[in-house]
């Protein structure tokens, strides 16, 4: 199960240069508004130190942490449902994405040409929105058409249709469909933007990163959803680096966590994601699962025998591995629980499942 996240904005917001830094990839990102046309796709380990340690105590041979994968797609502009810029047909290519983080522009470089004329971060969001917006009606619109012909024709079921015209409504209020309290599972298959979870990234100068402020104005326009701040330029820069200069920059700037780490922590929580772990002698691993599902539900993440076949697990929670420093002393030490198919899932579960095929 790799999370998809794609990264969404108007042009020349530094939509690319993030990519780069995350994905570790040298995508054009330039100067210019529409510098990107086609997607962009890479795949981003989400950091977790916990998978070097267990590493350690298992002689693993090799770290494989838990994917994320990001989408960089061409900027969208006011007007794009009518087919100014590049239209916005390309919003396809991002359907399929399991949450959305929309770049806005809070950097002030006068130099980098602002599609709307100045830096205005509040009306850049209502910009991008209103498109996304506009950009579902339009595949409701065909959609609706059709699901008409087919639940007349007793092909579909009429929840389909329902839902349909529940979510048009909301979208014609100039709402998202993520603010609305509807089950949008009977139409999943159209992939409809708006009701995809949403971070908010804004692309800061390094000086701003360091005021509170500033930040807490930016945090207030998107407020209850999540806000990611970075300095793309500055991640970029940090993403050539290795591990401890890596460091000694972040300290010098006066943040604790790279934007980078930030966007994959809060991107988890935000899709309430969580791992789990297991290890040996081959390779650490971390997969990802959501919060709240039961031991079969991860073990199925592995393999679906193993959810099918599900017996027991053997858990211990990371924290109590580490400190025994070996499974025989945790074991020893009563630190290992055997649970069964009722049993939830926590975050850095280090787990061996056992299972009949
Ligand atoms: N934090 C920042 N501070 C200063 N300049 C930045 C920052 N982030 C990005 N830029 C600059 O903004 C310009 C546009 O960046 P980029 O190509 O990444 O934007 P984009 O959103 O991908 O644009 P497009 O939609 O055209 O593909 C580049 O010159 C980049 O160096
Ligand atoms: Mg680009």
């Amino acid at each position: 199960m790799a999370l998809t996240i794609a990264i969404v904005g108007l042009p020349n917001v530094g939509k690319s240069t993030l990519f780069n830094a995350l994905t570790k990839n040298n995508v054009l990102a330039a100067n210019y508004p529409f510098a990107t046309i086609e997607p962009n796709v890479g795949i981003v380990n989400l950091p977790d130190s916990r998978l070097a340690a267990l590493a350690s105590i298992f002689g693993s041979e090799r770290l494989l942490p838990a994917p994320v994968s990001f989408v960089d797609i061409a900027g969208i502009v006011r007007g794009a449902s009518e087919g100014e810029g590049l239209g916005n047909k390309f919003l396809a290519n991002i359907r399929e994405a399991d949450a959305i983080a929309q770049v806005i522009r809070g950097f002030a470089d006068p130099d980098v040409v602002h599609v709307d004329g100045a830096v205005n971060p509040a009306g850049d969001m209502e910009t991008i929105n209103t498109e996304l917006i506009l950009a579902d009606l339009q595949t409701l619109d065909k959609a609706i058409t059709r699901f008409e012909k087919e639940v007349k024709g007793r092909k579909m079921p009429p929840i389909v249709l329902e839902t349909a015209l529940k979510a048009q409504a909301v979208l014609d209020a100039g709402q998202p469909l993520s603010s609305a309290t509807l089950d949008i599972e009977p139409i999943r298959e159209l992939g409809l933007l708006t009701a995809k979870p949403f971070i908010y990234v804004f692309n800061v100068d390094e000086d701003v990163l360091q005021d509170a402020d500033k930040l807490a104005v930016l945090a207030a326009l998107v407020a209850p959803a999540n806000a990611v701040f970075l300095d793309a330029k500055l991640e970029s820069e940090l993403s050539e680096l290795d591990a401890e200069d890596a460091a000694e920059m972040l300290a010098s700037t006066g943040q604790a966590e790279s934007g980078l780490d930030q966007l994959a922590r809060i991107g988890f929580d935000t899709l309430g994601l969580q791992t789990y772990l297991t290890a040996g002698p081959k390779e650490t691993r971390a997969w990802t699962i959501h919060k709240g599902w039961t031991a079969p539900q991860a073990a199925g993440v592995i393999h679906t025998d193993f959810q099918k076949g599900f017996i027991k697990a053997e858990v211990f929670s990371f924290d109590d591995l580490v400190a025994a420093g070996s499974i025989a002393e945790a074991r020893s030490k009563g630190k290992a629980r055997i649970e069964g198919k009722e049993y939830v899932m926590q975050d850095g579960d280090v787990v061996e499942f056992r299972f009949n095929v």
